[in-house]
């Protein structure tokens, strides 16, 4: 088996797949994260995202494929190769924090090394420096049920780094807790692992949890991923309508040649974007900094609003366009009905590439 613990590549996986039964739940995944570096796994309820992370712990084996750790082998279907999570040299955090409530924090964080045969002394100074790093340093001696749920999850990751592992896997780690605090712990999440140089994947259903922690981002959907980016190009050119929806990038909508430009397909509504020689039918992504409120363009009708930190997001229908919705931000607050007129900007409109091809 090849062992290479220098290698650049923390985690591979290559022709990845997964059933359960008849049920196939991946399908087909091939990714590489370099060390250093951290790769979240984004997408809806039940894509496979927390199947995958367990495949590269090793609390599941994969039907076919490989999977490598640092440069070795850990799990590969052909041979029958399969290395087990305590041998693979990981931290894991959780959603639930998996804390033993009988145990002092000092006692939770200490376990890993004490599974690794640690002599008590060492024991106690690294997991003190550890609780040091999550910001804990006067809780060794309490229990977990005395802290709040933020300083647990702390907890929780001071445990995974104790052993210096070369790679965390962290699963929902901040779903628990409330959306303030979650808010908060996602910017100090990111700072520590900045901080200690940690290599990471990471599962959320959360967009902006991912685009603000990660260095690449994987998005999934239906066991496969759609596609795997930095955050800023994926935001500047998802590769498909379902990654720009699910990342709430604007709308989308289907538009069809129209002379030297196209039209909302099945209107009679210009968009005033030229069209390349020769293209045909295709999707688009208005994105919501593209679009807005003006005296006169293309009439819509307010359908929902939310106030955010810069002003109310509304989610509105131009008219005659079934299927079609648009965001809209605003520094008034509109009301569900209003009828309003938009402008477009045609140099911020992304055409998507035909369907099977990624940027
Ligand atoms: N042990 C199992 N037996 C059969 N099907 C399973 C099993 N575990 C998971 N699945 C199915 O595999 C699919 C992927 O599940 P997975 O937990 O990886 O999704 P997820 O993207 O992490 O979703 P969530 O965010 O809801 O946890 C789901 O359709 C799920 O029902």
């Amino acid at each position: 088996m090849l062992h290479d613990p220098s290698a650049a590549e923390a985690v591979s996986t290559s022709a990845l797949k997964l059933h359960f039964g008849e049920t196939v739940v991946l399908d087909g995944i091939d990714l590489t994260l370099a060390r250093g570096r951290t790769l979240a796994l984004l997408g809806p309820s039940g894509c496979g995202k927390t199947t995958l992370l367990r495949l590269i712990a090793g609390l599941l084996g994969p039907t076919r494929g490989r999977v490598a750790i640092a440069g070795r082998t850990v799990a590969d279907a052909a041979s029958g190769a399969f290395v087990p999570p305590e041998k693979r040299n990981l931290g894991m955090v959780f959603q639930d924090y998996a804390l033993w409530p009988h145990m002092t924090v000092a006692g939770n964080v200490a376990f890993p090394l004490q599974m690794r045969g640690v002599p008590r002394a060492g024991r106690r100074q690294r997991t003190l420096q550890a609780l040091d790093r999550v910001g804990l340093a006067g809780f060794a001696d309490r229990r977990p049920g005395e802290l709040s749920g933020g300083q647990q999850q702390r907890v929780a990751i001071a445990r995974a780094i104790v052993a210096e592992p070369q790679l965390i896997l962290f699963d929902e780690p901040l779903s628990n807790l409330d959306r303030e605090l979650r808010e908060t712990m996602v910017g100090e999440l990111a700072a520590l692992i900045a901080a200690l140089a940690l290599t990471a994947v990471y599962v959320t259903h959360d967009h902006a949890e991912a685009l603000t922690l990660a260095d690449e981002v994987a998005v999934m959907r239906g066991g496969r991923i759609v596609q795997l980016a930095s955050p800023d190009r994926l935001v500047a050119t998802p590769a498909a309508p379902e990654v720009a929806d699910f990342l709430r990038l604007g709308g989308t909508a289907e538009v069809e040649p129209w002379d030297d430009r196209w039209r909302f397909a099945g209107s009679p509504v210009e968009l005033p974007l030229r069209r390349p020689a020769g293209s045909g039918p295709a999707r688009v992504l208005i994105p919501t900094a593209a679009v807005s409120l003006a005296g006169t363009g293309i009439a819509a009708t307010v359908l929902r609003t939310q106030f955010r930190g810069d002003g109310h997001l509304a989610a509105v229908a131009p008219e005659g366009l079934a299927g079609v919705e648009l965001q809209v931000l605003s520094q008034v607050r509109l009301k569900p009905g209003d009828s309003i007129r938009l402008s477009i900007d045609p140099d911020r409109i992304h055409v998507f590439p035909p369907a099977g091809r990624v940027s």
